[in-house]
């Protein structure tokens, strides 16, 4: 009977490790103390999980950027061209995040970077070579493992398996990823006969696509790679799955020779007894009944039935506790929040508190509940409160969802009508201009924000500043010529926390962060009640802003799906439910909006792609409800009110059908990486609503000339029908300065009267 976690979050209790790493970028900390502090936070936590009777502790969990990206170190997948920088730390963060020393002559963008799974987390794409030549530097892995070795723990390595490693892998050859692990295993064979030399016994190997649909090429990797790995002797081995259900790679697992598996119980409960049936008895089981991924309190009980329920089906020794995935998803610990209202608290575990619920768990497994009898009760007691809580249900908004009807989700009249009626309102020219939304986040912005919050200004000292940014911002689009005007979004810190603060059901965190990538931490704000608008949010500043120009000034809110994708959410009902609540608030604002003089409102829906789920079956049905949501939250205005949308991030070809079905009457989308693929799609699915396909991508200071867009709308009207094209960059200007954004969008209005001369 054993407990143990599969990772724990590396940025430490007060973010430790971003100001540290940050530190050593900026030359304020020497390398050695960067090392120090590191090997401080793995002991802390460590430590944490061995008081709390953990038995054993994950070993290489920790990274000075991304874990992903050390193991392309650990198996020498390092790009030629960063040969450059220095090996080690330099090396390491050339390939993290860009090296530029013109001293030396470098000049290194850095590694590609995509979302892990479903998850906010991001990580390095490793690059193979065409004849990538892998070799082994376990420096970091042994390092560790020494440490936790020298503090008498039980130690257990992590590492990312073969196949995983390999998938998550890109390669400028036409071959799969799959094609290099002959080379490869080799190298894993080798580490693991090191782990092993210094005393392991067991090594986790994680195979989070084993939640995923795999094809043929890919099982038969798995059934090659494990058999391999399980030649060498006195290694043991933990496959951990984790994001979801083994499905129907269930019999490819049991297949294989492992001496652990690591299931998620928390995504796919279900999975339990057909797991219990068909992976051999001989098989530790590692069970993930604890959320790695929200910050709920886990229900004891209900953790404790799936407990019981595979005791009855083998012997106890042969089990482990744990949480469905690496606690790396869940804020590091409760404490900070003292400002939290204390019943709220009470409903919520961060992952120091996590690792408390699975020491509980496997102590009721072992030695009865009533060993444990109290931390049930007080746990039982909290989750009552949460249960019946009034602040949870909110009737009235019931009522209100168990009411709507089809009507209430489709716009009054068809697009082609809608975009007469539109065009008679707006004549607006050919190719009419515009902007995503915000406008440069300077520090002053975020200064007098700093200022307001602190109480060093009033809040009608701060809203009169914000008046000011909002006109001068306006006043600058009108005369550089662009067509419909933002208002900047200088008010909002980002897309879902502004809305949040103006919503029911949202509560704030005061250190909840959570690693999104390298030393970058995102505070997700955290939904636990039925989400409600109690007053207009957005009228006041879009009734000013239309007051400083005879232009439309857009009115810009964020989608309801994106609000939901970027919170922690309930877990007492399903997402489709919240999402719909938050769609109606949005929906009010939206017809608010209309009422108070807006003519044209945009609603963002940037995370719409990312929240599409793991599994092909399951795809059809979040995109039923996600895109339902979007359109209940649009779908309350007049003919004449143009509706906008917004995404980035990511490949659309496989939604297509369901961006259509948004039925926006404006879509403007990052296209940035996939420029013709993207366009393809338009045309091969008949859209017929109006496009801003970005022009120029915005997360470089790179000033795009005249010519490079105007060439690139040119192989857009390959696709696209001029009178249907828009002309924007791909996504917002927060994060540029006024030089280069002023610069760019002359521009890009220069393109566009170009242009109307040609059509
Ligand atoms: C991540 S999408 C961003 C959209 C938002 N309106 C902005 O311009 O910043
Ligand atoms: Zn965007």
């Amino acid at each position: 009977m054993s407990a143990s976690i599969l990772g724990f979050p590396r940025i430490g209790s007060k973010r430790q490790l971003k100001t540290a790493v940050e530190g050593f970028w900026s030359k304020k900390i020497s390398q050695e103390e960067l090392l120090s502090q590191a090997r401080q936070l793995r002991q802390d936590h460590w430590n944490l999980q061995s008081s709390q009777g953990l038995t054993q502790v994950p070993v290489g969990d920790f990274t000075f950027y991304d874990h992903v990206l050390d193991h392309a170190i650990l198996f020498g997948i390092v790009p030629e061209r960063y040969n450059a920088a220095d090996a080690g730390l330099e090396r390491y963060f050339a390939l993290a995040r860009g090296l530029q020393v013109p001293s030396r002559n470098i000049d290194l963008p850095s590694l590609e970077m995509v979302k892990w799974f479903d998850t906010n987390y991001h990580y390095m794409v490793p690059e193979l070579a065409i004849n990538q030549e892998f070799a082994l530097d376990s420096s970091k892995i042994i390092g560790e493992l020494e440490e936790a070795l020298a503090l008498g723990l039980n130690a257990r390595p992590v590492v990312i398996g073969p196949v995983t490693l390999l998938k998550l892998s890109k390669t400028v050859s036409s071959a799969s990823t799959l094609s290099f692990l002959p080379k490869l295993l080799p190298k894993y064979v080798e580490l693991v006969q090191q782990l092993v030399n210094k005393g392991v016994k067991t090594i986790q190997l994680d195979e989070p696509i084993l939640a995923l649909d795999i094809d043929e090429e890919t099982k038969e990797a798995f059934k090659t790679a494990y058999t391999t790995l399980s030649q060498v002797s006195g290694a043991e081995y933990l496959l951990a799955t984790y994001f979801g259900g083994l499905g129907n790679n269930l019999s490819l697992v049991a297949e294989l020779p492992i001496q652990a598996l690591h299931i998620d119980l928390v995504r796919d409960p279900k999975q339990l007894p057909k797991v219990l049936s068909t992976i051999p008895e001989s098989v530790n089981l590692s069970l993930g009944v604890v959320d790695g991924r929200n910050i709920w309190k886990t229900d004891l009980n209900n953790a404790f039935s799936l407990l019981q329920e595979a005791a009855k089906a083998r012997p106890v020794e042969n089990l482990t506790v744990s949480a469905s995935c690496s606690l790396l998803h869940s804020p590091h610990s409760l404490e900070a929040e003292t400002a939290l209202d204390a019943e709220l608290k009470s409903w919520l575990a961060f992952a120091t508190e996590k690792v408390v619920e699975i020491s509980t768990l496997a102590s009721a497994l072992k030695n009865g509940v009533d060993s444990v009898k109290a931390k049930f009760e007080e746990n039982a007691a909290a989750l009552q409160t949460r249960r019946s809580s009034t602040r949870v249900s909110n009737p009235e908004v019931k009522a209100r969802v168990q009411a709507l009807t089809a009507a209430d989700y489709a716009r009054q009249a068809e697009f082609p009508v809608r975009q007469a009626e539109q065009r008679e309102k707006f004549n607006l020219p050919l190719f009419p201009t515009t902007t995503i939304g915000s406008f440069p986040q300077t520090s002053e912005v975020r200064r007098n924000r700093a200022r307001f919050r602190k109480g060093e200004i009033t809040k009608a000292e701060y809203e009169q500043y914000l008046e000011t940014a909002t006109r001068e911002c306006i006043e600058w689009q009108d005369k550089a010529g662009l067509d419909v005007l933002v208002h900047g979004e200088f008010e909002r810190t980002d897309m879902v926390e502004f809305f949040g603060e103006h919503l029911s059901g949202f509560t704030f965190t005061r250190n909840g962060w959570v690693q999104s990538y390298g030393s970058r931490c995102v505070k997700p704000p955290v939904i636990y009640g039925d989400v409600n608008r109690t007053r207009a949010m957005t009228t006041e500043t879009a009734k000013f802003s239309q007051t400083c120009t005879s232009k439309p000034v857009k009115g810009m809110l964020t989608g309801p799906v994106t609000i939901l994708q970027w919170s922690f959410v309930r877990d007492d009902q399903p997402r489709s439910e919240t999402c719909q609540q938050i769609a109606l608030a949005i929906r009010d604002e939206v017809v608010d909006l209309e009422s108070s003089g807006t003519t044209i409102i945009q609603v963002d829906e940037p995370a719409i792609r990312e929240g599409l789920p793991l599994r092909h079956e399951n795809w059809d049905d979040y995109l039923q409800w996600s895109v339902d949501a979007f359109r209940l939250a649009t779908a309350g205005v007049k003919n004449s009110t143009q509706i906008h949308t917004h995404m980035c991030y990511s490949d659309f070809n496989a939604i297509f059908q369901s961006i259509k079905r948004l039925d926006a009457d404006v879509i403007t989308i990052e296209n940035a990486k996939s420029d013709l693929k993207l366009l393809h799609a338009f045309e091969k699915h008949g859209y017929k609503a109006e496009i801003g396909p970005g022009l120029y991508d915005i997360h470089s200071p790179r000033v795009p000339s005249t010519q490079e867009m105007k060439d690139r709308v040119q192989k857009m009207l390959a696709y696209l029908a001029p009178s249907l094209l828009w002309i924007n960059p791909d996504c917002g200007l927060k994060t540029r300065g006024w030089d280069e954004v002023k610069a760019a969008l002359n521009n890009l209005v220069d393109v566009a009267r170009q242009l109307r001369k040609e059509h």
